[in-house]
C-alpha cells in the first residue's frame, strides 16, 4: 500500500479518492499542490471545502458513481475548470482546463469513487492554435491573394452551392463574368504594379458597391476567375433583370476612372461583360452556365469592349 500511495504522490497529474460521505480518504501530492486555494488533505470533506461544488455538473457526477456505480468523464470542451486548480506561481490567473474522470469503486460493500485529473491548458492552447491555423489556411486556399476577394476554387464551390439553392427553391439565378479591357496594353504601357493596383482597385469598388446596391441578394458574390477575368453570382435575378446590374457595375468600373493612356475604347480603364442564367428544370448546368456567360463576354469584346451582353437564350 505505502509503495503504491508513493507511487500516485510522483505522478504529474491528480488522484483522489472518497467516500460515500464525500471525505477524502486519498488525494495525491500533485492534487494537493493544484488546490492553491484550499488545503484539501486526507480527512477533509469535499463539499465543505468547496460547498459551490453542490451546484456543479461534477458533484453529480460523483454521486452517480457513489450511489449509482456510474463512471464518468469530464471533458475540457464542456466542461473547463470543474474544479479550482491552479497551476503553481499562478494563483492570480485563471485555473488551468481540466479532464477529469470519475471511477466508481466497491470494497468491502461501501462504495468509494476516485477522481483522476488532468491539466489539459497546453493540449487545449494547442489545439486552439491548430484550430486558428487550418482556419488561416482554409481562408487562403479560398481567397485570392491579389484582391483578396474569392480565388477560382471558391468561385466553383459558390456557384455549385447557388445552383443547388435555385434548384431547390426554383429560384432564378445569374452569373456574370467580366474582363479588364485591353488589359495587356494597360500593363504594358504603366507597369506590372500599376496592373496589380487596378485589379485590387475595380475589385474592391465593387465590391462596396454589390454591397451597398438594393435588390442584390445578400449571398452575391464576387470572385477573380483568373488573370483580369471577375465573376459575379447573382442568386434570385433573372437574367434578363441582371442587364440593369451589369450596366451598374460597367458604370461604376468607368467611373473610378483609372487612366488607361493606351486603350483604343476609352481614357479610363473600362471592362466588358457577358450574363448567362440558371433556370430549374431546363438543361443548364454548372458547365453550360459558366460557358454561356463567357460567350457572351466574348461577344461583348468582339462588338466593341465596355459592354454589357446577355446570353443567347437557347
Ligand atoms: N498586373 C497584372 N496583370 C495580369 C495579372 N493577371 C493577368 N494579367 C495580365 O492581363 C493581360 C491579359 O491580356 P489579354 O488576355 O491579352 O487581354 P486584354 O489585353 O485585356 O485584351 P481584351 O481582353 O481583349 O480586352 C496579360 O498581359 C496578363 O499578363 C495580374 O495579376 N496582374
Amino acid at each position: 500500500m505505502l509503495l503504491f500511495e508513493q507511487a500516485l504522490n510522483k505522478l504529474q497529474s491528480g488522484v483522489m479518492i472518497l467516500d460515500s460521505e464525500l471525505n477524502v480518504i486519498f488525494v495525491n501530492h500533485w492534487l494537493v499542490e493544484s488546490f492553491t486555494q484550499v488545503s484539501v488533505v486526507q480527512g477533509s470533506v469535499l463539499t465543505e471545502l468547496l460547498p459551490e461544488l453542490s451546484s456543479q455538473r461534477i458533484y453529480t457526477c460523483i454521486r452517480q458513481a457513489l450511489d449509482r456505480g456510474l463512471p464518468a468523464v469530464l471533458s475540457p470542451a464542456l466542461n473547463r475548470t470543474p474544479l479550482p486548480l491552479y497551476s503553481k506561481g499562478k494563483t492570480d490567473a485563471e485555473p488551468f482546463a481540466q479532464m477529469i474522470r470519475i471511477q466508481p469503486i466497491k470494497h468491502d460493500n461501501k462504495s468509494y469513487c476516485m477522481l483522476e485529473v488532468q491539466d489539459v491548458s497546453t493540449m487545449m492552447h494547442r489545439e486552439r492554435l491548430l484550430n486558428q491555423q487550418a482556419k488561416k489556411l482554409n481562408q487562403m486556399a479560398l481567397t485570392d491573394e491579389l484582391t483578396g476577394v474569392a480565388n477560382r476554387r471558391c468561385f466553383n464551390s459558390l456557384l455549385e452551392h447557388a445552383i443547388a439553392e435555385a434548384t431547390r427553391q426554383s429560384s432564378a439565378l445569374s452569373l456574370l463574368f467580366f474582363d479588364i479591357d485591353c488589359f495587356k496594353l494597360y500593363n504594358d504601357h504603366l507597369g506590372h504594379q500599376a496592373g496589380d493596383y487596378c485589379l485590387s482597385k475595380i475589385t474592391r469598388v465593387l465590391s462596396e458597391h454589390i454591397k451597398l446596391t438594393q435588390g442584390i441578394d445578400r449571398a452575391a458574390s464576387l470572385a477573380r476567375y483568373g488573370g483580369e477575368e471577375f465573376c459575379i453570382i447573382l442568386p434570385n435575378i433573372a437574367p434578363d433583370d441582371a442587364v440593369a446590374f451589369a450596366e451598374s457595375f460597367r458604370h461604376v468600373i468607368e467611373t473610378i476612372g483609372l487612366p488607361h493612356p493606351a486603350s483604343p475604347v476609352s481614357s479610363v480603364v473600362t471592362a466588358s461583360f457577358g450574363i448567362s442564367g440558371f433556370k430549374a428544370g431546363k438543361s443548364d448546368t454548372f458547365t453550360s452556365i459558366v460557358l454561356k456567360a463567357d460567350n457572351a463576354l466574348y461577344r461583348a469584346k468582339a462588338s466593341g469592349r465596355n459592354q454589357v451582353v446577355l446570353a443567347n437564350k437557347e
